[in-house]
């Protein structure tokens, strides 16, 4: 074995057949199931957009309506998911209440072992349906608050805010929040659903792909980053007094110390992406729409002064969680339930794919380049 024959973080290697997501970086796009991700973020709720991902095809008007009762229906608390939760410190990563209540949600499901594509796609649902409940009520225990009960006069968007916030979020924010569901929804093979696909292809269940998904989302060159953005705007410090001018000359000279130090700063780059991240300027108008919504300029002083000095220095470019992060800052998240957020997004395009390599399933093993000491004997032992 050469080193021409290990692909270190598997760069360019290609693992397998998807129909789930393109992501172009030639043409900057990024198609769920053939429909450009802009579209789907300007016209559709995310509830559609997630029977596109666990289907293939668009919803008709009743299978829409099915799933809507469904998933409506299925938002409440479970109690030995709340019970579970409760054991966990306060202080503990928010990451890691997502993955004990999904694990829990495994435990205790009746057809955890079922992999039908019937009993897949229903524990799919019934996960996507589950989990803002979960993100919600951590994130109103860390402030001491009693949850808020589910209302099923709202949409998913709608209702996710209702829960987290207990009061009904202007259209403007649930707008910006929808947006980010369907942009975070589906990306290929990233690093959270390789392994989901990795789990999958051992034949263990659905739940234990998505839990192990969530492990790998947490990192902060993942999902993580949408978190370590909003470090770094604190780091720098948020003045609402400041002018939008104010903010971005104090973050650009920040970048450009951060950069001098060979710091990675996180929210820039991506592995496919090297011109820009298809999704960016969507999220990005999500973002103006919240700093105008709550009058904040110096969070996008912050946010354009960093930008132009990465750009300036290495031409590296915002990936998606760059534009959300600050956009879930604004909307009143504590920093910690960012990545949560993301999970309730992905929750699609995990199951997506874990259905994708149940049907054509191929163990996941690849090969090692053995670098370690020649083989050698324990003391003692004859050598022949
Ligand atoms: C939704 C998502 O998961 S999007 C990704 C979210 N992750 C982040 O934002 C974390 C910050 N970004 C990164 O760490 C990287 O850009 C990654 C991990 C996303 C992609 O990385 P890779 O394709 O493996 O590129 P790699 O990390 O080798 O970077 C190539 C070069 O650019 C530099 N670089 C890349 N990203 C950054 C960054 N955010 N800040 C500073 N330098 C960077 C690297 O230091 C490296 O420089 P070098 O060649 O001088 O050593
Ligand atoms: O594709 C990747 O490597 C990371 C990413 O942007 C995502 O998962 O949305």
């Amino acid at each position: 074995m050469t080193e021409d024959n290990v692909y270190k973080g598997l760069a360019g290697v290609v693992a397998d057949y998807t129909a789930v997501s393109k992501v172009n970086p030639e043409t900057n796009s990024l198609l769920y199931r053939g429909y450009p991700v802009q579209q789907l973020a300007a016209q559709l709720s995310f509830e559609e957009v997630a029977l596109l991902l666990w289907n293939a095809e668009l919803p008709s008007a009743d299978e829409l309506q099915q799933f809507i009762s469904f998933e409506r229906s299925h938002r409440a608390l479970d109690p030995a998911v709340k019970q579970a939760i409760d054991l966990l410190p306060t202080d503990c990563h928010p990451m890691d209440v997502g993955r004990t209540a999904i694990s829990v949600m495994g435990a205790a499901h009746p057809q955890s072992e079922d992999a039908s594509p019937e009993a897949e796609l229903a524990k799919a649902q019934e996960v996507f349906a589950a989990f803002p409940a979960v993100v919600a009520y951590d994130q109103r225990r860390r402030r001491g608050l009693q949850p808020v009960e589910p209302r099923d006069d709202l949409d998913y968007s709608q209702n996710f805010l209702w829960m987290t916030f207990g009061e009904e979020a202007a259209e403007e924010v649930v707008d910006a929040f929808r947006v980010s569901m369907v942009l975070y929804a589906e990306h290929s093979f990233n690093a959270s659903t390789f392994t989901a696909r990795v789990v999958t292809s051992t034949q263990a269940d659905l739940h234990s792909a998505i839990t192990a998904g969530i492990g790998a989302l947490k990192g902060s060159l993942h999902g993580g980053a949408n978190e370590a953005v909003m470090h770094t705007f604190e780091e720098i410090g948020i003045d609402k007094s400041e002018s939008r001018e104010q903010a971005a000359d104090r973050s650009k000279a920040w970048m450009e110390q951060a950069l001098a130090e060979k710091r990675k700063v996180m929210g820039f780059g991506h592995r496919v992406y090297k011109n820009g991240d298809s999704r960016v300027p969507t999220m990005q108008r999500a973002l103006d729409a919240m700093v105008a919504h709550y009058g904040r300029g110096e969070i996008m002083g912050i946010y354009d002064g960093l930008q132009a000095a990465m750009d300036e220095a290495k031409g590296i470019l915002p990936n998606l969680d760059y534009p959300a992060g600050p956009t879930y800052h604004l909307m009143g998240f504590d920093t910690e339930m960012f990545t949560p957020l993301f999970i309730a997004s992905r929750i699609t395009g995990w199951s997506a794919h874990v259905m994708e390599q149940r049907a054509n399933n191929a163990l996941i093993r690849p090969l090692s380049a053995y670098n370690g000491p020649e083989e050698r004997q324990l003391p003692g032992q004859a050598t022949d």
